[in-house]
């Protein structure tokens, strides 16, 4: 077997985890893990568990180990990786030492909370582990030479957590980080529906009409004006169908819309002025799933007047940053620590 096949990388995100083995091997699966309540042993991960997540009786627990992009549940984040490594590389015995191992961390994280993901990733025994910084993989992954002394100002919106980095010179010179992302958007669009229409909405009936109908700009309209849910009425607990339409939801995302705007012109703020030239000529860089809401690009471009570019696969910016970088890791090494 050659030696790059057991390579793996590890995004381990709030909402997603992607791994990769080797140059071509990728697997994408919902933060999430089903565990009997009594034992705690695994009775599924990915979308097998999400499928569960709010229908399941007492003898099940479905747990989404990451909160804000850090590891809160120790425990069901090591057994939630060990079963999606599993499926990615089946042939590989749990005994058997993989080659290295990368995993990606926000740039803002505690030393309490690094040491947690070491731990989860300690358990494959590889020859080595790394960690990265996710502002650094997202901007390798967006094909930015990151060891030039121009700046590189990435803006990373996952789904718990957006990121906010300048780089340069292999090294994030300025940084902010804001407990606002994709999730965010689906709490306020629950709350509205609290609010105004005095309905309580499912999780996933948030995420749907997000995706759906979700944009945060009245001049980028969805594809479709309205949107027809069903919830649970306040005062009587029957489901209750409620039209909705998509001028409700720029309403519903303008408070975090702006708390994301307002953070990126403050770490523009902080930029030191040798690097806010190069801002200034090549734009900044978008990424996070969080991003692919509607008219987000739009609204950052109209308030801080530069070119923003969206990354053409947000999703999966930090994970192609990771694999670029361990295949030439002479090149990277300098920005992997342990
Ligand atoms: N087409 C889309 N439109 C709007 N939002 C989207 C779209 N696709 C994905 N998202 C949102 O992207 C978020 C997940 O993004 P991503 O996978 O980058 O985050 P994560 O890595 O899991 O989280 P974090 O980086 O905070 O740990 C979710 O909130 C999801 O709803």
């Amino acid at each position: 077997m050659k030696k790059e096949k057991s390579n793996i990388t590890i995004d381990l995100g709030n909402n997603n985890t992607i791994l990769t083995q080797g140059l071509s091997n990728m697997l994408t699966a919902p933060s999430v893990i089903a565990l009997e309540s009594k034992t705690q042993s695994c009775r599924g991960v990915g979308r097998a568990a999400l499928d569960m997540e709010g229908k399941v009786n007492g003898k099940l627990k479905i747990v989404r180990p990451l909160k804000t992009g850090v590891i809160a549940d120790l425990d069901a984040a090591s057994k939630m990786l060990k079963e999606l490594i599993k499926t990615l590389y089946p042939e590989k015995s749990f005994l058997t030492s993989y080659n290295e191992i990368i995993a990606a961390v926000p740039y803002g994280t505690t030393e309490v909370e690094r040491r947690a993901l070491r731990v989860a990733i300690g358990q494959f025994k590889a020859r080595r582990n790394w960690l990265i910084y996710e502002p650094l993989a997202a901007a390798i992954g967006m094909q930015l030479d990151v060891s030039e002394p121009e700046g590189k100002f990435i803006i990373d919106i996952g789904g718990g957590l957006t990121e906010i980095a300048l780089i340069s010179l292999s090294g994030i010179v300025s940084y902010t980080a804001l407990r606002v992302g994709g999730d965010s958007f689906n709490a306020d669009i629950k709350q509205y529906m609290e609010r105004h229409h005095l309905i309580t909405i499912s999780d996933k009936t948030a995420e749907d009409l997000k995706l759906n109908m979700g944009t945060v700009s009245l001049s980028v309209a969805p594809p479709h004006e309205s949107y027809i849910i069903v919830g649970k009425d306040h005062l009587t607990g029957i489901p209750k169908r409620v039209e909705i339409h998509y001028r409700e939801l720029v309403a519903a995302f303008s408070q975090s819309a702006s708390k994301i705007v307002e953070a990126v012109i403050r770490t523009l703020e902080i930029c030191p002025p040798e690097l806010s030239g190069d801002i200034y000529y090549q734009g900044v860089y978008l990424t996070g799933g969080g991003a692919l809401l509607r008219g987000l690009r739009e609204i950052l471009e109209n308030n801080i007047k530069l070119e923003v570019h969206l990354d053409e696969d947000p999703l999966s910016t930090v994970s192609r940053g990771m694999r670029i970088a361990l295949a030439s890791s002479k090149a990277y090494k300098g920005m992997f620590f342990k």
